[in-house]
C-alpha cells in the first residue's frame, strides 16, 4: 500500500500544472477517480504538500525521494511510511528542523544553505525586516488556523470548544488557534460567536487605534471586501460606522451578505466594482477611512498553498503591482480631507508593500504606520500594513 501511495503522489504531481490551486485540483481529480477510498486519498494529498513544502528545493532529486525528503523535514513523529523507505531517516524524526535539514543535505551531498534559499526562491525581493531564511523555513510547517473571538463570547466559545473536546492554545484574550483538522463549524457558531481569520489578519486592528475623529459616525468604505473579514473586524471595533463594501466579483459579496447576516450587520451599501478600471466611480466621495486589502501575490500565505513556491512566476509581482497602483490610484480620490487609508496585503514583497506606500506617498497621502506583521515565526501567515492619511 506505502508503494502505491508514492506511486500515485508522485504521478499526481507530475500532472498538475499550477493552473488551480491544488486543493481544488486533486479534490477534482478524486472526484473523478472514484477508486480512492478516503484514508488513500488522505495519504496522497498529504505527501504532494510534502514534496510542494520543499519549493525548488532538490529538484534534482526523482520526485518520489523528494516526497520523502519533503515527509521527513515536515514530520515531526513516528511515521509509518518513512519507516518503511527510509528507516535511517526516520530514527532521526524527532531531531530539531535545524539537524535534520543538515542531515538531508549530507544525504544528497548538496548545501544545507542552498536547500533553504531555494525553498522560497525570491530572496532578494522580500520586504524589509523578514528574516530570509526563518522565512523560507517556515513553509517546511503547516500554519494553524486561528479563530476572533468577537466582543462578548470570549468565555461562550471557549466552553463549547472544552465540551466538545477541541484542543486550542490562546494566544490573545480574543485569539485562538486550533489545529486544521478541527471541524469548528460543527462546535461553535461561526461569524457570530467567532470568525476564522489569520492571526496577522486580526493584527491589523492594531493600525484601528491609530484612527481618531472628533465626529461620532464615520464613512468606511472596505473596497476590496472579498467575505467581509476586515469590515467585520473594524465592526467589532467601532460600530458607530455607516459601511459600503465592494468588490470585482459578486460571488464573494453573496458570500459576505452570508456572513454579515450571521455576524448581525444589517445596514450597510454593497456594489460589485472593478477598481482596476480607471473609468470606475467610487460609490460615494466622503469616506473617511478605506480599507484597501487589496489583490496582491498573496506570498505571506504560502504556507497554506505550499504549490506556489514551484509555480509562481516572478513576473506575476508587476501583474500585481499594476493591479494595486490602478486600484489605490482610483480609490484615493474618495477620501474626505482628513480622511484615512487602510492599505493592506498578505505579502512579502517589498514591490507590493513599502513600494505602494511610496506611491501613496507621491499622490500626497501622510504615512502614519507601516508594519511588516510577521508570522513565520508564529505558524500564521505574513502580513503587511500602512495607513496614510490625507
Ligand atoms: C485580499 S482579498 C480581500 C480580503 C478581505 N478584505 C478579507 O478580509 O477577507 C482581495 C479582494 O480583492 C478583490 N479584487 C481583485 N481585483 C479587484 C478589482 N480590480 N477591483 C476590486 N476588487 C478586486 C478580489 O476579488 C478579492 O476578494
Amino acid at each position: 500500500m506505502f508503494e502505491h501511495h508514492l506511486r500515485n503522489a508522485s504521478e499526481l504531481i507530475n500532472q498538475y500544472k499550477g493552473t488551480i490551486p491544488f486543493s481544488a485540483w486533486i479534490k477534482n481529480y478524486f472526484k473523478e477517480h472514484k477508486k480512492f477510498g478516503s484514508k488513500d486519498r488522505k495519504q496522497i494529498s498529504h505527501l504532494c504538500y510534502c514534496y510542494f513544502r520543499l519549493g525548488k528545493a532538490l529538484t534534482n532529486l526523482a520526485v518520489d525521494e523528494k516526497i520523502l525528503a519533503g515527509l521527513f523535514l515536515t514530520s515531526s513523529g513516528s511515521n509509518d511510511f518513512l519507516n518503511y523507505f527510509k528507516p535511517s531517516w526516520s530514527e532521526q524524526i524527532t531531531l530539531p528542523l535545524e539537524k535534520k535539514l543538515h542531515f538531508v543535505a549530507n544525504e544528497f551531498h548538496v548545501s544545507e544553505k542552498n536547500i533553504i534559499a531555494e525553498i522560497f526562491s525570491w530572496q532578494n525581493e522580500l520586504s524589509e525586516g523578514i528574516a530570509a531564511a526563518a522565512f523560507s523555513k517556515s513553509h517546511l510547517i503547516q500554519p494553524d488556523v486561528f479563530l476572533r473571538l468577537r466582543p462578548g463570547n470570549e468565555n461562550k466559545v471557549t466552553s463549547k470548544l472544552n465540551a466538545a473536546e477541541i484542543p486550542f492554545n490562546s494566544i490573545a484574550p480574543n485569539t485562538l488557534s486550533v489545529s486544521s483538522a478541527v471541524k469548528i463549524d460543527e462546535a461553535i457558531q461561526l461569524n457570530k460567536e467567532a470568525v476564522i481569520q489569520d492571526l496577522n489578519s486580526q493584527n491589523v486592528a492594531s493600525f484601528f487605534k491609530e484612527i481618531n475623529f472628533e465626529k461620532k459616525i464615520i464613512n468606511v468604505w472596505d473596497c476590496c471586501a472579498a467575505s467581509g473579514g476586515k469590515s467585520i473586524m473594524f465592526y467589532d471595533y467601532n460600530k458607530n460606522i455607516n459601511l459600503t463594501v465592494s468588490d470585482i466579483r459578486n460571488s464573494i459579496l453573496a458570500n459576505l451578505h452570508e456572513r454579515f447576516k450571521d455576524a448581525g450587520i444589517a445596514k450597510y451599501r454593497s456594489f460589485v466594482l472593478d477598481l482596476s478600471n480607471l473609468n470606475t466611480k467610487p460609490p460615494a466621495k466622503n469616506f473617511d477611512l478605506i480599507i484597501a486589502d487589496v489583490p496582491c501575490s498573496g506570498s505571506g500565505t504560502w504556507g497554506r498553498t505550499p504549490e506556489q513556491l514551484s509555480f509562481f512566476t516572478t513576473e506575476k509581482i508587476d501583474h500585481y503591482v499594476k493591479l494595486q497602483t490602478n486600484i489605490t490610484a482610483n480609490v484615493v480620490g474618495a477620501l474626505a480631507d482628513g480622511g484615512y487609508f487602510l492599505y493592506i496585503t498578505c505579502s512579502v514583497f517589498e514591490k507590493e508593500n513599502e513600494a505602494a506606500v511610496k506611491r501613496l506617498e507621491e499622490k500626497g497621502l501622510t504615512l502614519i504606520k507601516r508594519q511588516v506583521l510577521e508570522g513565520y515565526d508564529k505558524k500564521a501567515d505574513t502580513m503587511f500594513a500602512a495607513l496614510l492619511r490625507k
